[in-house]
């Protein structure tokens, strides 16, 4: 991903980025400490951008004594901010999750004032009880020398420049998709293992859903599924076959999704739920689980146990993973077809496994 994650930001006086020195304020005054959040999934980042617009708008009514002008918000205001530097705050939106997301196209230009603001932020936010918070740099707010932020992971960020000026840029993009994966565990009651999320938007309160989440970087989509039902409900499965995915764009900072949804066959039934991330989980009968108004109104979920009935009812054959080495590049992965007929031996084809 592309976007650096911040669990905490401290402000020094003097640089010490590196590489950074040569941003132009406000960042140059800024350290980023390394104790980096553990991210769960191979998301680094989440699609909580989608913020809900709210409190921390301040800067105004500035009693400020002049040393220099400088911009904020539309507003010529002055440099010299001790007076004043408690009550600024950046401006910034919350998310879903209980973290804050900083309006980049508000940010101060003068490095004093960025500094301030976001020492007072943090303590205010700390106050506020505010989990994650994400900070964008942009990158025309820095001097870079023509370099192009590429990527970046928990301990660096990638640049990139492109010599030759009459040559178009070959140089490959970031990566452009999250991989998300679903699991649909059926018992021999015709009982679907659902939970409901802690976060979750408005509309979704309340709703029963299929365990979900995020595959970790290097983990194969048939055991990222199984970990994510046991993480989230502490049943034990084992993998089928992806059932289907669902591909979407401009879902996490502009990047898109991958979905794939599993069916996992129970190996146990006990529950217990990851009271981090989930607020129930229960088995409940399919029947139940179709008539949920939002399930029955979602043409992506109605669809979705239209095709996992199908399945149970051998009208339907999924995709299973077969481990093999191309010569292509010699590494070890997975190719995920189906085995519908195998007149040598029919029990290959994946497509007359049970479910429980
Ligand atoms: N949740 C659904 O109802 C749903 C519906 C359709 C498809 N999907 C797919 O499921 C896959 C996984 O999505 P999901 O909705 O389970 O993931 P999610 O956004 O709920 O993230 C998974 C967990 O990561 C943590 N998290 C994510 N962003 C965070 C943030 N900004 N701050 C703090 N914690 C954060 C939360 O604990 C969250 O429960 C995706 O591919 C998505 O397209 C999910």
């Amino acid at each position: 991903m592309d976007s650096v994650s911040l669990s905490e930001v401290t402000v020094m006086r003097k640089t010490h980025l590196g590489f950074m020195h040569s941003f132009r304020q406000p960042f140059s005054g800024v350290t980023i400490s390394p104790k980096f959040c553990h991210s769960k999934g191979s998301r680094a980042i989440s699609s909580s951008v989608s913020s809900t617009k709210s409190q921390y708008v301040y800067g105004e009514s500035l009693a400020a004594t002049a040393d220099s002008d400088y911009k904020m918000n539309g507003l010529t205001l002055k440099n010299r901010i001790s007076s004043v530097k408690e009550r600024l705050l950046l401006d910034a939106f919350d998310d879903e999750y209980g973290g804050v997301v900083v309006d980049h196209g508000k940010l101060p230009s003068s490095p004093t004032v960025f500094t301030s603001m976001l020492q007072s932020s943090l303590s205010d936010w700390r106050r506020k009880g505010k989990k994650g918070v994400w900070l964008k740099l942009p990158v025309e707010q820095s001097e870079l020398e023509g370099f192009e932020y590429h990527h970046a992971e928990k301990g660096y960020v990638m640049l990139t420049y492109w010599i030759p000026e009459e040559e178009p840029c070959m140089l490959p993009a970031n990566a452009s998709h999250q991989v998300g994966v679903g699991g649909f565990v059926l018992n021999q009651f015709k009982e679907v293992l659902v939970v409901q999320e802690k976060y979750c938007t408005s509309s979704n309160t309340g709703l029963w859903k299929l365990p979900t989440g995020f595959i970790n970087e290097s983990e194969e989509i048939f055991s990222g599924a199984v970990r994510e039902v046991k993480e989230e409900t502490g049943v034990d499965t084992d993998f089928l076959e992806v059932i289907a995915f669902r591909h979407a764009h401009n879902v996490a900072f502009e990047k898109s999704d991958l979905f794939f949804i599993c069916m996992l066959k129970p190996l146990s039934d006990k529950i217990i739920i990851d009271n981090l991330e989930i607020k129930a989980a229960k088995w409940m009968p399919l029947v139940e689980f179709v008539e949920q108004p939002m399930i029955k109104g979602d043409k992506m979920f109605k669809r979705v146990i239209e095709i996992c009935e199908a399945r149970l009812k051998h009208r339907y054959c999924g995709l299973s993973p077969h481990r093999l080495v191309s010569a292509f590049d010699g590494r070890p992965s997975s190719l995920y077809y189906n085995v519908v007929d195998d007149d040598d031996d029919p029990s290959h084809s994946n497509c007359r496994a049970e479910f429980y």
